[in-house]
């Protein structure tokens, strides 16, 4: 490739934003302002730049959610990140998801041009044919689930898709559809536990007309809906012992049988199935068909639970909330600091699917432009308390914390590991409350 490499500023201060573009310009590439979050998607959209350099606070969304949006989806991009000091902390995991560098304001624009240069000399070009940004995590644990599933796409074995509630197994099945060779042909999901036991066969197979009572005309089943596309059956444990055997020719014989048909029709696409739970243990209980098992779970895919992945909960949440703000017409709304940090003290019981209804109630019922902790998680708020109240308690703990942290550091020379010693907490404690209070160590 020829010509001066794209540079994309993002910058809304407007005596730094036009000044960096002029040193860039001097330097030899060709860069682009771009002051708000929502310029610059819409720049980067069209001009597919070679690289970013990116503020982190900007006017309509965070440096952060514009540049996961990137590299979701125009790959690994050389970036490098302004931040002020008290921002450290997104900006430790922004470079945990594929950001060069970042550089404290006031930014040196000597050693900015040097952090840039470096970064896409190590990257030198962001891979365009293939998206190779995430589309399901940013942690090592889905990262590998996506890699899993981009390789099972290439063949068209069975893949079982196992995990709790709301982790996100369909969204995993869609996306391993949309890279397949099928992704132009339908995607049908069919939730096994939601239909009623007698339309069940119909439901998967289809019947003819007057096949039973009620069948006033031929009705296609979802084998039928999918054609040469990928079938999802969710809840597969749910299927009845009956049905496990119907499944197990269409898996075996890639061919099913309408009820009331003459002939059995070919089933032309790709089975998935997906289950909470455990498939084996059902099949020593006896509730579901060995012989069915081992042919459907040729490629096992387990999406872990989102407490065991805490590193996603920023992603996820910086893209359910600008698909929220999308859905309800709404204008931009942001997490503060804490409210991202605050999303790692939770279990997630409910897992993604929790975390869209949270952060949907919260942008739904939030008056302002920032969404805090208390908007996400309304209960943590002490029963009784006046929310000032509560807040001044609060600020009151975090100020002693933020103290004793400090201290214990400084008495250990910035050795984490003994500064948690003196503490009498983990080293992964002390990490997540620095993290929380915006301690940036070192
Ligand atoms: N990687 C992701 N990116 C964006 N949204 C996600 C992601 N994973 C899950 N979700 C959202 O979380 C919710 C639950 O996801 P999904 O239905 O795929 O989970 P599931 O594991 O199939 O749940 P169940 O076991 O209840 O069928 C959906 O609203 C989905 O859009």
């Amino acid at each position: 490739m020829s010509g001066p490499k794209v540079v994309l500023v993002v910058e809304d201060d407007p005596v730094l934003g036009p000044a960096l573009v002029q040193r860039l310009r001097l330097e030899g590439f060709r860069p682009r302002l771009a002051a708000t979050g929502a310029e610059a998607l819409r720049e980067a959209a069209a001009l597919r730049p070679d690289a970013v350099v990116s503020d982190i606070r900007l006017p309509d969304m965070s440096g952060e959610a514009v540049y996961l949006r990137l590299v979701a989806d125009l790959g690994a991009l050389p970036a490098v990140f302004m931040t002020a000091f008290s921002e450290v902390a997104q900006a430790v995991r922004l470079v945990r998801a594929g950001a060069r560098d970042y550089l404290t304001k006031p930014v040196d624009v000597d050693r900015l041009v040097e952090a840039l240069g470096a970064a896409m000399a190590e990257s030198p070009a962001p891979q365009r044919m293939e998206a190779a940004g995430p589309s399901l995590g940013i942690s090592v644990a889905m990262r590998e689930v996506e890699a899993l599933i981009r390789k099972a796409a290439r063949v068209d074995a069975p893949i079982v898709l196992s995990g709790e509630t709301g982790v996100g197994k369909e969204v995993a099945a869609r996306f391993l559809h949309d890279v397949s060779a099928r992704a132009d042909e339908p995607f049908v999901a069919l939730n096994c536990a939601a239909i009623a036991r007698d339309l069940a066969e119909s439901t998967l197979f289809g019947h003819e007309r007057g096949a039973f009572t009620g069948a006033v005309s031929r009705q296609a089943g979802v084998a039928e809906r999918a054609g040469a596309g990928t079938l999802l059956l969710d809840e597969i444990a749910e299927l009845s012992l009956d049905l496990q055997a119907k499944l197990l020719r269409l898996v075996q014989e890639r061919r099913f049988l309408p009820l009331g048909a003459a002939a059995e029709r070919p089933f032309a696409a790709r089975l998935v199935c997906a289950t909470h739970a455990d498939l084996a243990a059902q099949v020593r209980a006896g509730r579901f068909r060995e012989d069915l098992f081992y042919r459907l779970n040729v490629i096992p895919v387990e999406v872990p639970p989102l407490r065991h992945r805490t590193e996603d909960l920023p992603w996820l949440a910086e893209r359910l909330l600008a698909e929220a703000v999308t859905r309800f017409g709404l204008g931009a709304r942001h997490f503060t600091p804490t409210a991202l940090a605050s999303l790692a003290d939770h279990e997630w019981p409910g897992n993604v699917r929790e975390l869209r209804n949270r952060i949907e109630r919260a942008v739904a019922l939030t008056d302002g432009d920032d969404i805090g902790p208390a908007d996400l998680f309304p209960e943590r708020r002490l029963e009784g308390d006046s929310p000032a109240g509560s807040s001044r308690l609060g600020a009151a703990i975090n100020d002693a914390t933020r103290d004793a942290i400090a201290e214990a550091l400084q008495h250990a020379g910035g050795n984490r590991a003994e500064a948690a010693r003196r503490l009498g907490i983990s080293r992964t404690t002390l990490w997540k409350r620095m993290r929380e209070l915006g301690i940036v160590a070192d």
